[in-house]
């Protein structure tokens, strides 16, 4: 709704939807209404929009977006009628104007904003673009190239560079009354001809230089969107702004949207949009413990040991955290000086940036406290173990940790894969214990798999998962076993992407599809630039590599297992990827690294076909992507059932956040629901009928095939009920 009063001339509606304001049918037919009683008062000659609570306003209520178009006014109705009135309209902006909150002020006739204010036109983050002539009213206020870098990436902005290029008329102090502020500014106003104050009616200023900016927007977008519509659709829109009168641009606007909104791509963001928040209410499965019930720790001292890779970045996370005390202990001397510089050196380059005042990066820096011995982290709340991933290593520090922490310390490791509960047994309070798993650069990566021990306390968990949010991660409780949730369904794409090199595909080939389907770099490329060797260790501690085998040992068999060697030959032969020279599954190239094809990868991938006797047989790209993605949905389905996750939003998260898994097809499990359960299964059922236990990442995971059996291709929001209904009625 919207509240209406009227002080001293000037008309005041306040949108009133907490917490954000969003602009449901209610909000506008409460907008319309006052705007109506506004221009019948004799007595108001100035009217000021503004919006209650913490915020002026978010946009369109994201959740009616299916009935936004039956109510009346509908948004785009809405902005053309508040354009047109004949009383002057101040927004009067705090907190965000984003979306169609930023739409509404730019159909009002003044703007004026705290300094603090933050404003966006986000749509595209959404698959939509600006429906409520976001598209024709910006460029005609700030010029096409401007629009065209605010709406197709749909980042947000300070109220002051809103100011610098003309959005906003008037900026007051962050600790402004921005009500009182307005209300003065529209008396300041009144009286005031409202010719070149209607947005709409104004000419574009750049206009002639269309086609030029055009194009070069065409090429950022499509270097940088990976797969996604909706930005592309932003920039023809906002380009008919310049060729087309108004109400023409409006139409195309409004066919761009028609086409968008409803869209799988759609669709799959806003379903994004959604689990980022939903994430936050952790439950354990089957407790009735969530995060409503259970408090954090206070946490004021951490200490991270290890400085290697992970460590550093963990460092960095909790310093921008505001984490004012942190401990780091590292044993090598040389890589403690290194992890100290290389904190440093990034704190350096944010202040360098502005993206950290000159006294937050000294507060940081002092908030630096390396540390030699185990008894100097007596007095700390929470400490994160970041050393090799070793289980004896780590139990020894765990055991050291257990004897000198205070006893609502709360313990965690980094570790990648080892068994959390195994590491917690060592030390006197196991329910201390918890996993905290970052991913590498932990302080640009947004993902946080924090596991939970079967010992692990409730407050211990909720400690980890309130520290996750204070860094600004997206946080995912999720169980504990072997590779987590990310890493136990991401093996399953190499595994499945080298047996399509032995049977006939090459890794570019394979790349391609990945990168077509919306993955910014390949399987292959992703092996190249983290390090081949990597997986090869793993392997290694199974006594799976090729250098293991013995004498006369099957070649493509391990532990009676179907098994591709060739990431072992190339390791083998020194080929690590960036690392060792550029050379990898690719060859990269000068100072760019320019992705080549290597004619020695392809020999030694043929040579192998040649004496394992298999003939190579086209493979084409639906089998690529079916083949690399369907087994890792699969295993979201046995995470699932197991109760490591609680639900399939916590599996997209992880892997659109940590694997780089494309946005905008929602992770997999929500591709897995667009493209339909039955399909999902027939394919992995027909995979398992081929292969059987050679290959059991292919066994059908039990809880999809009681789904597709019990209910066809039921919403992806019921799984999880769908499936405790059937498990409870068969017990
Ligand atoms: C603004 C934020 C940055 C604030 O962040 P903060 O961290 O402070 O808060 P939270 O993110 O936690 O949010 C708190 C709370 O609020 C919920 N929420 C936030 N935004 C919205 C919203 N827009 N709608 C609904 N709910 C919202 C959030 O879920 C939290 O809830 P919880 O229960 O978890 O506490 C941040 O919130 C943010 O970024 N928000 C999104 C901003 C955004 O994307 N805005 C754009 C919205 S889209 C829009 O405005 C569209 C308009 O341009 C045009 C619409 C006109 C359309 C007319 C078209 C006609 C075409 C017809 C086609 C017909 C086709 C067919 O029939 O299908
Ligand atoms: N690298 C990644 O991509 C990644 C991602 C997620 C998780 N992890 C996990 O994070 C952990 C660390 O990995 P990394 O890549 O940072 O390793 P790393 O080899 O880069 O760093 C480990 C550091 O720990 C130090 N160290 C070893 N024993 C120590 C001890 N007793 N006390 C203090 N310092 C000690 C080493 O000197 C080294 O500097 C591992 O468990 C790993 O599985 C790694």
């Amino acid at each position: 709704m919207a509240n209406y009063s009227v002080r001293n001339q000037v008309a005041i509606i306040s949108l009133c939807s907490p917490p954000v304001n969003a602009l449901s049918s209610d909000v506008r037919r409460g907008i319309l209404d006052s705007l109506k009683k506004a221009e019948q008062d004799v007595k108001v000659a100035a009217i000021v929009i503004c919006g209650e609570g913490r915020t002026f306003c978010v946009g369109a209520d994201i959740t009616e977006f299916k009935s936004e178009f039956k109510t009346f006014p509908n948004l785009f109705e809405l902005v053309d009628i508040l354009e047109s009135s004949p009383k002057p309209i101040v927004a009067a902006i705090h907190g965000h104007a984003f979306g169609g909150g930023l739409e509404v002020a730019l159909a009002c006739h003044y703007r004026v904003a705290l300094s603090s204010a933050k404003l966006a036109l986000p749509e595209v983050k959404l698959g939509i673009l600006p429906g409520a002539g976001g598209t024709q009213r910006l460029p005609r206020l700030i010029g096409i190239d401007s629009s065209m870098q605010w709406i197709a990436f749909g980042d947000e902005y300070s109220a002051q560079i809103a100011a610098n290029i003309g959005i906003i008329d008037r900026i007051f102090p962050s600790n402004a009354d921005i009500l009182e502020s307005a209300v003065q500014y529209a008396q300041s106003i009144i009286g005031k001809s409202l010719i070149n104050r209607r947005v709409s009616k104004l000419p574009v200023k750049d206009a002639s230089k269309v086609s030029h900016i055009m194009e070069k927007y065409k090429q950022i977008v499509g270097k940088k969107s990976r797969g996604a519509i909706a930005p592309m659709v932003c920039l023809e829109a906002i380009k008919h702004a310049a060729l087309l009168p108004y109400v023409e641009g409006m139409k195309k606007e409004r066919m761009g949207i028609e086409a968008l909104m409803g869209s799988d791509q759609s669709k799959s963001l806003i379903y994004m949009f959604f689990a980022e928040r939903q994430v936050r209410n952790w439950t354990i499965p089957g407790t009735g413990i969530n995060s409503k019930n259970t408090k954090p720790i206070k946490v004021e001292k951490v200490a991270v040991i290890g400085l290697g890779t992970m460590g550093r970045g963990i460092v960095l996370s909790l310093l921008k955290a505001g984490i004012k005390h942190v401990s780091v202990m590292e044993l090598n001397k040389t890589a403690r000086e290194n992890g100290l510089l290389f904190i440093k050196n990034i704190l350096e380059g944010y202040a360098a940036r502005g993206t950290i005042s000159e006294t937050q990066k000294r507060s940081m820096v002092d908030a630096l406290k390396p540390v030699s011995n185990f008894e100097m982290l007596k007095d700390t709340d929470l400490v994160i173990e970041a050393v090799f991933e070793s289980m004896s290593i780590k139990k020894d520090i765990f055991a050291k940790l257990g004897q000198v922490c205070k006893p609502s310390a709360v313990l965690a490791t980094n570790t990648s894969a080892l068994d959390v509960d195994e590491i917690a047994m060592v030390t006197p309070k196991p329910k201390q214990v918890v996993g905290m798993h970052f991913f590498a650069p932990a302080h640009v990566m947004k993902l946080l798999e924090n596991v939970r021990g079967s010992k692990s306390s409730p407050q211990v968990i909720a400690t980890a998962m309130n520290m996750g949010q204070r860094m600004g991660k997206v946080t995912v409780l999720v169980g504990n076993c072997h590779g987590f949730v990310g890493n136990r369904m991401f093996r399953h794409y190499t595994v499945e992407t080298d047996f399509m090199l032995e049977e006939g595909a090459y890794p570019e080939q394979v790349d391609t599809v990945l990168k077509k389907f919306g993955f910014a770099m390949g399987r292959y490329q992703v092996g190249d630039l983290s390090g081949n060797d990597i997986g090869y260790r793993m392997r290694t501690k199974f006594e799976m590599t090729n250098k293991q085998q013995p004498p006369g040992a099957p070649e493509r068999e391990r532990h009676g297992v179907r098994y591709c060697p060739l990431a072992d030959f190339l390791v083998e032969s020194g080929r690590l990827g960036y690392k060792s020279d550029g050379k990898g599954w690719f060859r990269y190239l000068g100072k760019n690294r320019e992705l080549t094809v290597d004619n020695e990868v392809t020999s030694m991938i043929d040579s192998y076909r040649r004496r394992n006797k298999i003939v190579p047989r086209k493979i084409n790209g639906e089998e690529i992507i079916e083949r690399a993605l369907y087994p890792l949905i699969n295993e979201g389905f046995k995470i699932l059932e197991e109760g490591i996750a609680s639900n399939p939003m916590e599996i997209d998260l992880i892997l659109v956040h940590g694997y780089a898994w494309p946005r905008h097809t929602g992770g997999p499990m929500f591709y897995a629901h667009l493209i339909g359960l039955p399909k999902i299964l027939r394919v992995i059922e027909r995979h398992w009928n081929n292969a059987g236990l050679r290959e059991p990442h292919w066994e059908p995971s039990k809880m999809l095939v009681r789904l597709v059996k019990n209910h066809g291709n039921p919403d992806i929001m019921s799984w999880t009920t769908l499936e405790r209904e059937t498990v409870r009625s068969a017990l």
